[in-house]
């Protein structure tokens, strides 16, 4: 690999003490106490809560066999001597055929309706010859075919669900399914964020000579409005040590956990560390990861707070890393394993061992139809623009001295949060 691009923002490699990726997060996770605070809520307004309950199916799902095709029922032994049965009656879904099913006889029965007693197996009616009440059956019918039997989905008294489960809106189907109106979950984690520095204007004001667009409070809102959380926005703090002292003292007292953007690094306006070892405790500040290198975890009494580091896209790289696993915790989640897959690059990637890279990636399907990865464009600290196009982080660990293009890599898809 040759030279690393001249706007690269992070250019010395060879910091001392500082942490592993992997080291920082179990830091992070190990000190992190799941909330226990529950509430009820109707299953509509659950969606995306974290369950506090396990839940068992108090039914059977379907509750009784029925019918998987639009056809004819009947016992399967009787077309071991004849392939022509007689209409004897319809059942509907929801409208049983409830008669007693005589030797000889089949019913015309709809999708999801009940399997009348007697009959244990469907043939669709493409595959059969009406003459008025009398049916010929196509040879080769399996006994139990096109039977949905009664408990398939979710058996009466097995678990439907773990306590920790985040819900989904397949979840609520079931819920719904097994007859759950409400639910006991987490309450939603109360998320205090701000942005520090003096170069930050709100939208909607116009920007004096060295000024920008705060965009960081943004992308956190986005993020964190994906998850279930109360967001508390509380604006753009300035580089006073004091303003800092009160803000983060304030938050302690209402937030379960505290995220700013801003200030982590070693300038002259770079406060958030020290304001933090004042009113709180400091546990690392620095990682061995770009972009990133510096974050600030620490907590304030007994909250957590992230400080991340003001570029724009290393804010969004250690909020997916590192502040999402420990808010899933907090918010009382079971741990998931990430969801990493390999993928050939198309391109070469620049890289120099030292750190670990969270490259922006597209996954995309080449002209042959096969799956790989590419750069999201221009990768320093400071391109938002690039994880807007990006789906993934391409990952590149400590040791990797840059990739040549068909080698491959690690990529870690975006999941539904950027
Ligand atoms: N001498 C050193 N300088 C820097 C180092 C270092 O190790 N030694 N690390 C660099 C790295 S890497 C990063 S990342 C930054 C992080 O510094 P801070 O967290 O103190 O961030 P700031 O200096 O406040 O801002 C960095 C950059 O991002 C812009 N910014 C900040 N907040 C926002 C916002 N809310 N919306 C949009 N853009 C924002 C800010 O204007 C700066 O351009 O430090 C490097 N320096
Ligand atoms: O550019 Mo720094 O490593 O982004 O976080």
């Amino acid at each position: 690999m040759s030279e690393l691009p001249a706007n690269d923002s992070c250019a010395s490699d060879e910091l001392p003490s500082v942490l592993r990726v992997d080291a920082a997060r179990e830091a992070i996770l190990s000190v992190i106490q799941p909330i226990t605070a529950v509430q009820k809520s109707p299953i509509r307004l659950a969606l995306n809560h974290v369950l506090a309950e396990a839940i068992l199916s108090p039914v059977n799902v379907p509750p009784f066999d029925n019918s998987a095709m639009d056809g004819y029922a009947f016992a399967c032994a009787d077309l071991k001597t004849t392939a022509k049965l007689t209409m004897a009656g319809k059942a509907l879904a929801g409208q049983p055929y409830t008669e007693r099913l005589h030797a000889g006889e089949c019913i015309r029965i709809m999708t999801g309706a009940v399997i009348p007693a007697g009959c244990d197996t469907v043939v669709m009616q493409e595959q059969v010859t009406v003459e008025d009440d009398l049916i010929t059956f196509p040879a080769n019918v399996i006994a139990g075919q096109n039977v949905r039997r009664a408990g398939e989905d979710m058996a009466k008294g097995t678990s439907v669900f773990e306590a920790g489960r985040r819900l989904q809106a397949a979840d609520l189907g079931s819920l719904a399914a097994i007859g759950v109106a409400e639910l006991t979950t987490y309450r939603p984690l109360r998320v205090a964020f701000f942005s520090t520095g003096d170069e930050l204007k709100p939208i909607g004001q116009s920007l004096n000579p060295g000024d920008i667009y705060d965009s960081n409070r943004y992308t956190l809102f986005g993020m964190l409005a994906r998850l279930h959380v109360e967001p508390i926005d509380l604006g753009v703090v300035p580089d006073q040590p004091d303003a800092l002292r009160q803000v983060l003292s304030d938050a302690a007292t209402k937030a379960d956990v505290i995220i700013s953007s801003g200030g982590v690094s070693v300038g002259e306006a770079d406060f958030v560390k020290s304001v933090l070892q004042q009113i709180g405790q400091v546990n690392f500040w620095k990682i061995a990861m770009k972009p990133g290198r510096p974050l600030a975890f620490g907590h304030i009494k007994s909250v957590p707070f992230f400080g991340l580091p003001g570029n724009p896209v290393s804010v969004m790289v250690t909020f997916y890393q590192f502040v999402l696993p420990a808010l899933l915790k907090l918010a009382g989640q079971n741990a998931e394993k990430p969801f990493h897959i390999q993928v050939k690059t198309s391109e070469s990637i620049i890289k120099r061992s030292g750190r670990f890279e969270f490259q922006r990636g597209i996954i995309d399907y080449d002209a042959q139809g096969q799956l790989h990865v590419r750069l999201a464009g221009k990768q320093g600290s400071g391109i938002l623009s690039s994880m807007s196009r990006a789906n993934c982080f391409i990952l590149l660990d400590e040791t990797c001295q840059g990739v040549a293009a068909g080698d491959t890599v690690t990529v870690q898809p975006f999941a539904g949060l950027i």
